[in-house]
């Protein structure tokens, strides 16, 4: 079984046991629940630089990458820099990430904030909505056609906008509809870790341009960016550059000066 199986597999159990412990109609009262969503597409088309950046403590591919992160201040910090939004993992098994972060994350600044989840049942797009997120990721890889478009319909009807992954054509020909707002090509294969930024070069000219370009993973230099523009990407998602520093924010803003 490779990773992702696992991941997904494990995903399964998971929302299983939280279904049976926190009933929909508690997440749906939840005060965050209700709040008006920040559009994640609209901040990328109306940006020069496009960041999206991540809060990530550990990975399967990396192990630990920041054990020490209070994830308040680093949203803070990451506003401060003048992101587009923060992507927060909530994955505990595989990211060290939870809906905690997510929600402290929230209670910290008023930008975009993209719940980063292995989203496999409608529970999760709920849950996402009542911890204080604006947009939910779908990972083609590991849905259907049909799961695709019943999730994306899903978090449409709650304000949410919807980032959905791709990483080979087979993915993005399945998935286009137009209940999706952005497409992120994930430059990092999640069954075997292995990153190349060609990925993004490739899939650019399949993908219609209605949707908002997002190039994922693996990005850690002002030329990489500069490299992908011209593919028509509008949103760099950048997690382990930033995360690996004693400072994200600060090295976000550091970053994004360079690219202005
Ligand atoms: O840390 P990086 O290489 O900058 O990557 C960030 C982000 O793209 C990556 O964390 C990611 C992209 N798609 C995912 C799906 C699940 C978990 C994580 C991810």
């Amino acid at each position: 079984m490779n990773i992702l199986d696992k991941i997904v597999a494990d995903k399964y159990k998971e929302v299983d046991l939280k279904k049976s412990l926190i009933p929909i109609q508690q997440l749906e009262s939840s005060v965050l629940f209700g709040r008006e969503t920040f559009s994640l597409a609209n901040s990328l088309r109306n940006s020069q630089t496009g960041i999206i950046a991540e809060h990530k403590r550990r990975s399967p591919s990396k192990g630990t990458i920041n054990q020490n992160t209070n994830v308040g201040q680093v949203a803070k910090g990451y506003q401060k820099a003048g992101v587009c939004g923060m992507s927060v993992l909530t994955d505990i098994k595989y990211f060290g990430g939870s809906l905690e972060d997510l929600q402290l994350a929230r209670a910290s600044v008023d930008m975009p904030l993209l719940r980063k989840e292995f989203i496999i049942d409608e529970y999760q797009i709920l849950e996402a909505k009542a911890h204080g997120a604006d947009v939910i990721l779908l990972i083609a890889a590991v849905l259907s056609k049909e799961e695709i478009k019943t999730f994306s319909e899903l978090a449409k009807s709650l304000n949410l906008n919807v980032l959905l992954e791709v990483h080979n054509k087979e993915e993005l020909h399945k998935s286009i509809m137009p209940s999706l707002d952005l497409l992120g090509v994930n430059n990092r294969n999640l069954k075997t870790f292995e990153v190349s930024l060609e990925t993004s070069k490739t899939l650019s000219k399949l993908i219609p341009d209605d949707f908002v370009k997002v190039s994922e993973s693996g990005i850690s230099s002002i030329e990489a960016i500069k490299d992908l523009k011209p593919y028509g990407y509008q949103g760099f998602l950048i997690g382990e550059n930033f995360m690996k520093t004693d400072n994200p924010g600060k090295s976000a803003l550091e970053f994004i000066q360079k690219l202005k």
